[in-house]
């Protein structure tokens, strides 16, 4: 009976085939887009979009990509749209709509994109600042949020900033045009010290070294590489020409394995020698070993891993920054140096408890935050259901770029924004200060930096520190004009106060004593009375870990030249 049956012939040729497959394609993309958007609103303004490319060439990705982005929204406006490839991009450009969109909606807003280039290629999954909820953000965050709390930061880190700040200043005392090096040193050794308990005694140190690595090797912000536009580009082999990008990343994956390995490996082996250092690593193995708080090994080491990775380098951004804006702005420091001798006086170093009597010298430190954003673009967001915002529509996996450089720059809320001017954050004549740069500087809603308070703090004891005790100056050419300061951050001289040390050499006395020469001059360029000399020593060395260090004055040699007998070298450095 069936094989009586006869079926039609439903042969059809091949472009009627083709045809049909389209016109079911494009009917069923017009009915999921009237789906997800019933009353057909349009997307946010952007530049026009290009047959098949759409906004392809339009997206910045050259580097600078916030004035890029900011150039366009002078035309577009302050949230724009761009598509190309599949993808959508929502770039902000102004604090109301982060707050709008960012803070506000931020159940909908936080989650992270793929990040082709650094989750698939360079394999940093592991890495809560770019994880998103299907990859362990709830478990990450909270142990990092927790222990980062700002009473937290302020009874346990506060003392070991402090420790550190007081190196800092002996190590630019030693040698001040190895700046970068020392502040480098520093913002790793309280890192260090909080995660695994590590002492950084040197910038020559093993983890210091790798976190200098990873962040040489790493580069181009999270959504900006042409790969997160072109996924498929994570295929080609790493030998092909122009696939640079993936050799590079090979090596930043294997080095950002090792930087969360290789201290958990050394605090592990401490723990079980009992002489680990109490640390938020060494809490949280112990929490797990006694059954308090189970957590699994990875995120343990992934905690300990994002913590060097993201509060390292910020901080010392930052405070290259502020060591720039200083050396181009000695009023600025002089304004601050007033207030630090007035309320901290130059028997002492400034403390945390000083920070209230102290509104210049924060007003510095939000400046410093403001004038050049240590993270122009943010970490890019990604949004998790369709939204309507201003009568338009933003579809679900919308990657969101806060351009919290042109927030930041906003001439609405800080007038000649390129100005490096503290005095815009105090209250002058019942005028309104400026918004603190903290609201966009470290990012938004449930992504926001976990890290901002202990960041805040640091600055400031750092900032304070270093004024109360240097000058910062610009380097002068042989003729003695000062020399034009390029801003890539890398130069300046420090100075003590009142007092230019040129140079510092170790030396040894006839009878074996170690010693230092000092070559000084003051301001004018007279030799610096040696009671001059000694308060500036003096200030340097009220540390309680470096007390034991005392210098003596030997001799006053010409030109400026002093020896000093170092009358205790129980410590190192
Ligand atoms: C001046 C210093 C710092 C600045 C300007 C800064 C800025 C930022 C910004 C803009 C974000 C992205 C927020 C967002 O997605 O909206 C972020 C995330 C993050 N920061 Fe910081 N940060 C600083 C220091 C630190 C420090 C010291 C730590 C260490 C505790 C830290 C840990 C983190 C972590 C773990 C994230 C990822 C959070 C997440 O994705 O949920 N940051 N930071």
């Amino acid at each position: 009976m069936f094989a009586d049956l006869k079926l039609p012939n439903l042969q059809l040729s091949w472009p009627v085939t083709v045809l049909a497959i389209v016109a079911a394609l494009i009917l069923r993309s017009t009915w999921l887009r009237f789906k997800r958007n019933p009353r057909q609103l349009p997307y946010p303004p952007g530049p026009p979009r290009r047959f098949l490319l759409g906004n392809l060439a339009d997206i910045p990705t050259k580097g600078y990509e916030w004035l890029a982005y900011a150039k366009l929204a002078e035309k577009y406006g302050d949230v724009m749209y761009f598509k190309a490839i599949g993808k959508s991009i929502l770039s902000i450009n102004s604090y109301a709509v982060a707050n709008d969109l960012l803070e506000k909606k931020g159940a909908i807003y936080s989650d992270r994109p793929r990040l082709p280039m650094l989750k698939e290629v360079i394999g940093w999954t592991w890495n809560l600042v770019v994880q998103s909820y299907s990859e362990g953000f709830a478990v990450h965050r909270r142990i990092v949020q927790q222990r980062f709390q700002a009473h937290i930061v302020a009874k346990e880190y506060r003392p070991i900033m402090a420790l550190e700040v007081r190196i800092l200043l002996f190590n630019l005392h030693n040698r001040p045009d190895a700046f970068l090096r020392h502040v480098k040193r520093m913002a790793a050794a309280v890192i260090m010290m909080i995660s695994y308990g590590h002492r950084v005694t040197s910038d020559q140190d093993e983890y210091v070294r790798l976190a200098e690595k990873v962040r040489e090797t790493a580069s181009g912000a999270p959504g900006s590489v042409l790969v997160d536009f072109m996924p498929i580009l994570k295929y080609i082999p790493s030998w092909f020409p122009g696939a640079g990008f993936k050799r590079k990343a090979m090596v930043v994956r294997q080095l950002s394995a090792a930087m969360r390995d290789r201290p958990y490996a050394e605090i592990q082996a401490r723990l079980n020698a009992g002489t680990a250092i109490p640390s938020l690593v060494s809490s949280l193995i112990e929490e797990n070993m006694s059954g308090e708080n189970v957590i699994d090994e990875q995120v343990i080491k992934n905690v300990g891993g994002v913590i060097y990775a993201a509060g390292a380098d910020t901080t010392v951004t930052a405070l290259t920054n502020f060591f720039l804006a200083m050396a181009l702005h000695p009023a600025v420091q002089e304004r601050a140096q007033e207030e630090l001798d007035r309320v901290v006086g130059s028997k002492r170093l400034p403390e945390f408890a000083d920070r209230s009597d102290l509104p210049f010298v924060s007003a510095v430190v939000k400046e410093t935050l403001r004038w050049k954003p240590v993270t122009p673009l943010g970490v890019v967001h990604c949004l998790t259901e369709d939204d309507e915002y201003r009568g338009t529509y933003i579809p679900k996996r919308t990657v969101v770029v806060p351009n919290i450089a042109a927030m930041l720059h906003d001439e609405n809320d800080y007038t000649r924004p390129a100005d490096f001017d503290p005095v815009r954050f105090l209250s002058v004549d019942g005028t309104s200060p400026a918004p603190d740069p903290a609201r966009a500087a470290f990012g938004f809603g449930r992504r926001v930096c976990p890290g901002r308070f202990f960041a805040d703090d640091q600055l400031f004891i750092t900032i304070a520190s270093v004024l109360q005790v240097f000058n910062i100056i610009r380097p002068v050419d042989a003729s003695g004009h000062p020399v034009e300061l390029k801003v890539d951050w890398a130069s300046g001289i420090v100075a003590f106060r009142n007092i230019t040390i040129k140079a510092l050499r170790n030396f040894r006395t006839s009878q074996g004593e170690m010693g230092v020469t000092i070559e000084a001059q003051d301001q004018s360029g007279r030799l610096p009375s040696h009671a001059d000399l000694f308060k500036a020593l003096w200030i340097i060395l009220t540390c309680k870990s470096i007390q034991k260090i005392k210098f003596s004055l030997i001799e006053g040699l010409p030109g400026g030249t002093f020896h000093s007998k170092v009358e205790d070298t129980s410590l190192a450095w």
